[in-house]
């Protein structure tokens, strides 16, 4: 029988990361042209938690704690700073109220609407998979005519 050989994994944690103005925050690393949720690589002994919180220190200046009514899933796309990977993403939600600095290897920090982000810039993983995650969270937290 043939085998069948699978793309290496890289696993990550990572944030939706939402203001109080219907946007939400993707970073470029520093070397790429895609936008992507802040986060990065689950070290060896590391929860995603504890990773996501480092992470965000690191690339934002930001401090946060995390549990697990923050976790949204975990998901899986192509890697989009490493041909021929797969990614294995841990992936929280949070409101943000604080500004954020870019830091270490990011280049760029941006907040946009979920709507309006310009899908060939994205990263595979934000683009198929948070970005409409993103919408529909923004869509079910808007109140309705009855309760507005
Ligand atoms: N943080 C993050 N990484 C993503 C996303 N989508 C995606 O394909 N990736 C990829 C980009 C990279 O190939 C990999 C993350 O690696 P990284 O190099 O940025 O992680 P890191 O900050 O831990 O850096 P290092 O240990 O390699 O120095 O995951 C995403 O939405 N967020």
């Amino acid at each position: 029988m043939p085998s069948v050989s699978h793309p290496p994994i890289i696993h990550i944690a990572t944030a939706l990361i939402f203001n109080d103005k219907g946007q939400t925050l993707l970073v470029r690393k520093k070397g790429s042209r895609f936008f992507m949720q802040a986060g990065g690589k689950i070290d060896a002994q590391e929860t995603a938690a504890q990773a996501l919180a480092r992470e965000l220190n690191e690339e934002l200046g930001i401090t946060v704690s995390l549990n697990e009514s923050n976790f949204l899933g975990s998901f899986t796309a192509e890697a989009a700073n490493e041909p021929g990977h797969h990614i294995q993403a841990e992936v929280f939600r949070m409101i943000l109220s604080t500004p954020v600095t870019a830091q270490a290897e990011i280049a760029e920090v941006i907040w946009i609407d979920p709507a309006k982000a310009p899908d060939e810039q994205l990263a595979p993983l934000t683009r198929d998979t948070l970005m409409p995650l993103a919408k529909k969270i923004l869509l079910s937290a808007q109140p309705t005519s009855e309760e507005a």
